[in-house]
């Protein structure tokens, strides 16, 4: 039996929305990021695993135990499993102390180490109209951890907050699974979240689980264009161009699109295709440039800035890291 285990799951919403069969399990520290394009269902899904809404039908189990919903029992949930709503409220004008003291079961020396680990240490003498949208977030994240779940459910937890607090809510969810022992499922749609913390990725459009799998699988094996483009830049080339390409598709393919990652294009010194570059665009650590390949058109993305618009060069498609679809 998994720690966690979403068994079918259906639930119609009035604007016509439904969740549609959704199953899934997640093992105890597996670190699962549901990722999706907005009202693809990802916050729904959350709220019926924390028992906060109450699906049409299907389960979800936590250690082998039924997760109650709202219709059921006057205290849905299950006590091992805590939800962060992406529009927490932290009580008005407490000192963030009185705040963390009121839901505190630890003691005062696990009570101080659970503070550092969620970096709010400094913060404990303001009050709570006195802090910014992050620091807000990781004293309600405080506050959920001191009552000890064992599986915390985060939605939209980066959404709203700049890079800084991103970089720092980041090594504290680290920390909360490495130090506190607590296993995480989040929502997400920024790939650049999901991709570097997740050990598995469901993606979610309408209602329905589309692909489940690594970041790696998820990012360079999509099922669909849908799921390529969530998770970055792609270019689409018709199948017919593969032989140009130096690609060889499988022989019963009948797909009728290429997907290849700009970085999976490489400018060569020697024995590529000849390309002519259109354009070149600045993104700091690359540039991305855009090439004509007889009737072909290709982004890529290298760290040589030497291009100009006419110019012509090399290039090569690696070949393990493409997609027909
Ligand atoms: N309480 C509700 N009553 C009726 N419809 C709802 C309710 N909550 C959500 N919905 C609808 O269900 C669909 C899925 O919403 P949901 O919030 O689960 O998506 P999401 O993927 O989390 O999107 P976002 O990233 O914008 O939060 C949407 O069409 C939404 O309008």
């Amino acid at each position: 039996m998994a720690f966690l285990d979403v068994t079918d799951i259906c639930k119609q919403q009035q604007d016509g929305f439904a969740l549609q069969h959704i199953s899934f399990s997640q093992k105890e520290f597996q670190k699962v990021a549901i990722a999706g394009e907005t009202g693809s269902g990802k916050s729904t899904l959350l709220k019926i695993i924390a028992g906060l809404v109450q699906p049409d039908s299907g389960s979800v189990f936590f250690e082998g135990e039924k997760v109650i919903g709202p219709e059921e029992k006057l205290v849905a949930g299950h006590p091992g499993i805590s939800y962060l709503s992406q529009h927490y409220e932290l009580p008005h004008s407490l000192r963030v102390e009185q705040v963390l003291r009121y839901a505190n079961t630890f003691s005062g020396e696990e009570a101080e180490k659970l503070y550092e680990i969620c970096r709010i240490s400094h913060l404990l003498q303001r009050k709570t109209n006195q802090l910014s949208g992050g620091e807000k977030q990781r004293i309600a994240l405080a506050r959920l951890l001191s009552g000890s779940p064992e599986l915390l459910l985060l939605d939209e937890p980066f959404s709203n907050l700049d890079m800084v607090h991103k970089k720092v809510l980041k090594s504290v969810l680290h920390a909360i699974g490495e130090e506190l022992g607590v296993t995480c499922l989040l929502t997400s749609h920024d790939p650049l979240d999901t991709l570097s913390w997740a050990d598995e990725i469901l993606v979610m459009r309408a209602g329905s689980l589309l692909q489940q799998g690594t970041p790696k699988q998820i990012y360079q094996q999509p099922e669909s264009e849908y799921i390529a483009g969530l998770f970055g830049d792609y270019n689409l080339v018709a199948s017919e161009s593969a032989a140009i390409l130096g690609l060889t598709p499988d022989s019963k393919s009948i797909k009728k699109s290429i997907l290849i990652r700009p970085e999976s294009i490489k400018i060569t010194p020697e024995d590529g295709i000849a390309a002519t570059i259109l354009q070149s665009r600045y993104f700091g650590s690359y540039h991305e440039v855009d090439v004509q390949a007889g009737n072909i058109s290709l982004t890529l993305r290298t760290d040589r800035a030497n291009f100009a618009a006419g110019d012509t060069l090399c290039v090569q498609v690696v070949a393990e890291e493409v997609r027909f679809l």
